[in-house]
């Protein structure tokens, strides 16, 4: 038998402090792939968040062949990409590839300083059908020979003689427009991309290709224009702030009454979950770059209806621990979920505490209030870990949640940082 890592919580404690809320996974992934497109200089990213998405990024970026460095201490990469160019290193392996879902963000680099690519797998949360269509279709239309291997389920993509032309997504693919803007970028003529994603992670790596060189506008308003350009340089860039890791030390605080001052969040890129979250009887102060958030513990949580949808509408990945929360609150509250269709794997984890969650395909109603009881219950994926974690602050006794990594995956110093506000949480090995 191997060891393995779990998080063990003991509920009843109110968070109350400072909490520091980290670099955000989903941009720092993207500028990890965006920074391999430089071919002078060396790239400084600061405020990375210490995941084990960016340390399978980094692992990705020198199997590829650069140079990085990763200063977990001070949260900073380096990344010289300057080695790149050998194509028999134009692979992504599925060793290090499948264990994270941002490893498909490599492909832009691969293919513009190496000329193909090959993705023996992509990784991520298991949370129903993720497909990948609209980026190799997007790769296709810049000219792109892309190719499946079915036997294997490798995908290659072979890019040369790479031209401007008009894109679309069906849905505004979050990875999708980041990748290919990155196509776009260093192709030469104009690219459109339509019905692009609107999260403030895009906006955040659109500002980073931006100082490297890249020329592109529309950020923000679904409509994307991209000219391409030759060369991109190295830049140093601060990730902005994760908003779903504050979102869930906001529930959290929420969940056990407390009182919270998250350092970094921005209150705006909560979108819809700020409004969901009101309702509920959560207090939001927005004091220049620190969001204070409070839960009178004598007033019940109300009920609420979400569904999830991209920004600026409710985060699919602030689901899980809404889920959680819900069962505190007083009376039935409804969650749709509307982006995939398999994301209900924590409703059975917390019926197990005691919840009452009914799931009919992708639309749960949760029955509160629930005096939640301590159990083992299963990370399934990253987000629910983390609300089986905010469950098991309110529950009666111990709760285990097991395995750690989904929750490592993407949220750094977890139990650190819950234990700094009061919480009882360990991060802990057994045999
Ligand atoms: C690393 C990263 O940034 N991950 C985030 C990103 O994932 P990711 O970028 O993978 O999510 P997408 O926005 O692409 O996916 C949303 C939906 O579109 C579908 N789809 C997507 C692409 C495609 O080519 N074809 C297709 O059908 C997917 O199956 C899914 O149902 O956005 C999600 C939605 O906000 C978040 O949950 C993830 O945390
Ligand atoms: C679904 C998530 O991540 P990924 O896309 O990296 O699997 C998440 O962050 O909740």
């Amino acid at each position: 038998m191997g060891q393995e890592v779990r998080y063990r919580v003991r509920g009843g404690h109110a968070l109350n402090g400072t909490a520091f809320i980290q670099g955000a996974k989903n941009a720092v992934l993207p500028m990890i792939g965006a920074a391999l497109l430089a071919s002078k200089g060396r790239t400084v990213l600061r405020n990375v968040p210490v995941i084990e998405d960016v340390r399978r990024a980094l692992e990705l970026a020198e199997y590829v062949g650069a140079r990085v460095e990763f200063h977990e201490a001070e949260r900073t990469i380096v990344i010289d990409a300057t080695t790149l160019g050998d194509s028999s290193r134009a692979v992504l392996p599925a060793e290090i590839a499948s264990r994270f879902r941002g490893s498909v963000l490599f492909v832009p680099a691969l293919m513009h300083r190496m000329g193909r690519a090959r993705i023996e797998g992509v990784g991520g949360c298991n949370l129903g059908s993720r497909n990948l269509d609209f980026h190799y279709r997007g790769f296709a239309r810049l000219g792109a020979e892309v190719t499946e291997d079915p036997e294997r389920n490798h995908i290659n993509v072979k890019a040369e003689n790479l031209r401007g032309g008009r894109l679309y997504l069906d849905t505004p693919s979050h990875t999708g427009t980041e990748n290919l803007i990155m196509a776009a970028v260093l192709t030469p003529g104009t690219t459109v991309i339509e019905h692009a994603a609107l999260e403030p992670e895009v906006l955040d790596v659109i500002e980073f290709l931006g100082s490297m060189g890249a020329k592109i506008s529309g950020g923000g308003t679904g409509l994307i224009t991209v000219e391409g350009v030759e060369e991109l340089t190295a830049v140093e860039h601060t990730v902005m702030s994760d908003r779903i890791d504050a979102g869930v030390f906001a529930m959290m605080t929420a969940a056990t009454g407390g009182d919270v001052s998250l350092v970094g969040a921005n209150l705006d890129h909560l979108g819809v979950a700020r409004w969901k979250l009101e309702q509920m009887g959560v207090q939001f102060t927005q004091q220049g770059a620190v969001l204070r958030v409070r839960r009178d513990p004598s007033v019940p949580l109300r009920p609420i209806n979400a569904v999830t949808s991209p920004f600026p509408g409710f985060a699919t990945d602030l689901q899980s621990p809404l889920m959680a929360l819900a069962t505190l609150a007083e009376g039935e509250s409804y969650i749709h979920e509307a982006i995939y269709d398999g994301r209900f794997a924590l409703a059975d984890e917390l019926n197990k505490m005691g919840a009452k969650i009914e799931v009919d395909g992708t639309r749960a109603i949760v029955h509160g209030p629930t005096a939640l009881r301590g159990t083992e219950v299963i990370a399934h994926d990253l987000r629910s870990g983390a609300a089986a974690i905010l469950a098991g602050l309110v529950a009666e006794g111990e709760t285990i949640v097991a395995p750690a990594y989904p929750v490592d995956r993407g949220h750094s110093q977890f139990a650190n940082r819950l234990s700094a506000l009061g919480a009882d949480v360990v991060r802990e090995e057994v045999n």
